[in-house]
């Protein structure tokens, strides 16, 4: 094996109001990472940052409103909570337009992973992995469907480089979507480039859509709905993983 497979059941699609009995059900059912989804409005990050007229005009221009994304989910205070009920690696996808403000709470918090994106860190993403692995967290970069995939080069050859790149396979914002095929171009591309580089997708990842991710060269997978809502979750942990080792050419 190249890359090893990491299956992270993303915990939006999980029962919130139980959400370190779901975190044990997943690792128990073999699932290698937990996939958080942070999500918070534009508002809250500019008053704690400076506001001025370009952020907003940017934001108003790409991020369809006041939100990286049209929805809330959890923040450092739930990951805080739930790392005292599991050790399992948590991988954090910040979808925030300033994801230097929050480098040190999840760090504190005790985050694993902080996938910042790319659209939000072209001036300062060296300063900004430089500040993840300081906090103790393993950094990556995410980009949206709309982002050519040559804009998150740079980061993987920097000096300090980001250690995962998260290629999204829906618009970020919302589970149960419909899985973007096109966006295995940008996976191949990238396996192309750096065969040991760990990829992660997700959106609409599951049993029918896994083939596609895995052919792609695509290593760690996000899935929500399907593992969630399935009848079994285990299977769909074990298929997931399955596929992703036969897909990987061997050492
Ligand atoms: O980041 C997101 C959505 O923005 C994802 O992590 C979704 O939670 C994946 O859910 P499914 O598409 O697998 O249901």
């Amino acid at each position: 094996m190249v890359v090893s497979p990491k299956i992270a059941p993303s915990m939006l699609s999980s029962d919130f109001a139980n959400l370190a009995a779901e975190a044990k059900r997943m690792v128990d059912l073999g699932a290698d990472w937990l996939h958080m989804d942070i999500m918070v409005t534009l508002k809250s990050e500019i008053f704690n940052s400076y506001f001025t007229l370009y952020s907003r005009l940017y934001n108003s221009l790409c991020y369809s409103g006041r939100h990286f994304v049209p929805n809330l989910t959890i923040g450092a205070p739930v990951i805080e909570s739930l790392r005292k009920h599991t050790s399992a690696y948590l991988d954090c996808h910040l979808m925030v337009t300033n994801p230097m403000d929050y480098v040190e709470q999840m760090g504190k918090a005790g985050a694993s992973g902080f996938t910042f994106h790319v659209e939000v860190a072209k001036e300062n993403w060296q300063e900004l992995v430089r500040k993840v692995k300081s906090a103790g967290m393993r950094p990556g970069v995410a980009l949206k469907p709309g982002t050519p995939v040559e804009e998150v080069y740079p980061l993987v050859e920097g000096a300090t480089p980001v250690e995962m790149v998260l290629v999204m396979t829906v618009e970020p914002g919302f589970g149960g979507q419909k899985f973007m095929p096109n966006m295995m171009d940008k996976v191949r591309a990238l396996r192309q480039k750096y065969p040991t580089l760990d990829i992660e997708v997700d959106g609409g990842l599951g049993p029918s859509t896994i083939e596609a991710a895995a052919e792609a060269g695509a290593n760690c997978i996000v899935a929500g709905s399907s593992v969630f809502g399935a009848p079994e979750p285990g299977k769909v942990i074990s298929l997931l993983r399955t596929s992703v080792e036969k897909a990987q050419p061997t050492a």
